[in-house]
């Protein structure tokens, strides 16, 4: 049994009936409201047929790979809230392939001035020139409106390509996508390019990385992960969203798949072995609580180390055996990170209700006192030593 077959499981506190929000049918930006409006937004947009509903049911719905087959095809913008992860509350908007930007009832300026980030879905299986006919166009119309959009193109659908191919496609689409902008007059804007499959995990990979550029505190949760692991004997750590499986923060070190795939992997077996074992009876709420801890061993005396952060958040650990005969102190040390995680994120609260309340009430709300520091105070609290 998986968590994607019974969505009645749940792992901790975790919740039981998890889903995201609402799905909004109909395009009209205008009516979200004030709290949403400055929830970072992700667009998806590509061809038809290039795989932006897949991508968005498989990485935030649980949906398996081979499901998508069955998908309809998007008719109009579906929104989508994406509430899973303390950190990161934003928006999906998944747009229809054929929509026509200089149509009158496309409002660039709702669409694109509330945007974060344009994901650009590019299917490396079929002839791309006119996808990135699309792309130029696209990001042109978009960065008119906002210049603030980060643009990530995702070159998918590469489980169906070789190695060979697959690098030469980057190549090419990379090259090509580069020298339109530049003949538009925008050699300035900066792509993002990743290679992507649902296939695997290099989907969970790349949003991850697209998710990471819409958290302001990221260099605040690296320093607290970086001064973790250097205290700790620890090799590798991921801050995951559980349930999307990304990774919204990690340590400065180099990041490869195959660790990544790995803790991809724990959190999936923890999330199965709660469900089995974690519930003493039907009533029952919480099956993982903050004590919980999961250890994994593997036979090249590498040791998996999970501990949860909080209903949304798990650490995952990657380090050597002979290292974790410290237990105590990584624990520790783990306390003084989690301490300081809960710190950036009850800041961050304060800072959204006063934006909140400042757009309500029409009259500035004072950032609490010491709030644009705190981040700072929280990383050096966590500053921990080995005994
Ligand atoms: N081989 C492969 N097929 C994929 C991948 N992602 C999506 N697909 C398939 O591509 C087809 C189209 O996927 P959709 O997600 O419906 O594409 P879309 O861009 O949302 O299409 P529209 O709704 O028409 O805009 C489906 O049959 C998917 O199963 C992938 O990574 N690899």
């Amino acid at each position: 049994m998986s968590y994607q077959d019974d969505p009645s499981c749940y792992v901790g506190s975790f919740p039981k009936d998890f889903s995201y929000g609402p799905f909004e049918q109909n395009g009209d930006g205008d009516n979200t409201s004030l709290q949403e409006d400055h929830k970072p937004r992700i667009l998806l947009m590509g061809l038809r047929r290039s795989g932006k509903s897949s991508i968005q049911k498989v990485v935030f719905h649980k949906m398996s790979p081979n499901e998508t087959l069955f998908l309809e095809s998007t008719n109009k913008i579906v929104k989508d809230d994406i509430n899973n992860s303390s950190f990161v509350q934003f928006q999906i908007w998944d747009f229809p392939g054929q929509i026509d930007f200089f149509d009158a009832t496309f409002d660039s300026d709702t669409i694109f001035g509330g945007c974060g980030a344009l994901v650009f879905v590019i299917d490396a299986q079929d002839d791309y020139q006119d996808a990135l006919d699309k792309l130029q166009l696209t990001v042109t119309k978009a960065y008119r409106v906002n210049s603030n959009i980060k643009f990530e193109v995702f070159i998918h659908k590469v489980d169906g390509l070789n190695d060979d191919y697959k690098m030469e496609s980057q190549r090419d689409i990379h090259h090509r996508a580069t020298e339109d902008l530049a003949e538009a007059g925008l050699e300035h804007v900066h792509l993002s390019f990743h290679l992507t499959s649902i296939y695997d995990h290099s989907i969970f990979e790349a949003f991850s990385k697209v998710v990471q550029k819409l958290i302001p505190q990221l260099p605040t949760l690296e320093n607290l992960l970086n001064i973790l692991i250097s205290n700790s004997g620890i090799e590798k750590a991921f801050l995951f969203d559980v349930v999307s499986k990304i990774y919204i923060a990690t340590d400065s070190s180099p990041v490869d798949m195959q660790s990544y795939e790995l803790c991809c992997d724990m959190i999936d077996v923890v999330i199965d072995i709660s469900c089995i074992y974690g519930m003493v009876d039907e009533t029952e709420v919480n099956t993982f609580n903050s004590q919980s801890s999961s250890l994994i061993k593997l036979n090249n005396g590498t040791v998996l180390y999970l501990r949860e952060v909080n209903k949304f958040l798990a650490l995952v650990c990657i380090l050597r055996e002979e290292n974790f005969q410290k237990q105590g102190v990584i624990d520790y040390n783990f306390l003084c990170f989690r301490d300081a995680i809960t710190q950036v994120f009850e800041l961050r609260n304060k800072c959204q209700n006063a934006i909140t309340s400042r757009g309500t009430s029409g009259t500035p709300e004072p950032i609490p006192n010491g709030a644009a520091d705190s981040t700072e105070s929280a990383s050096d609290r966590s500053q921990t030593h080995l005994p």
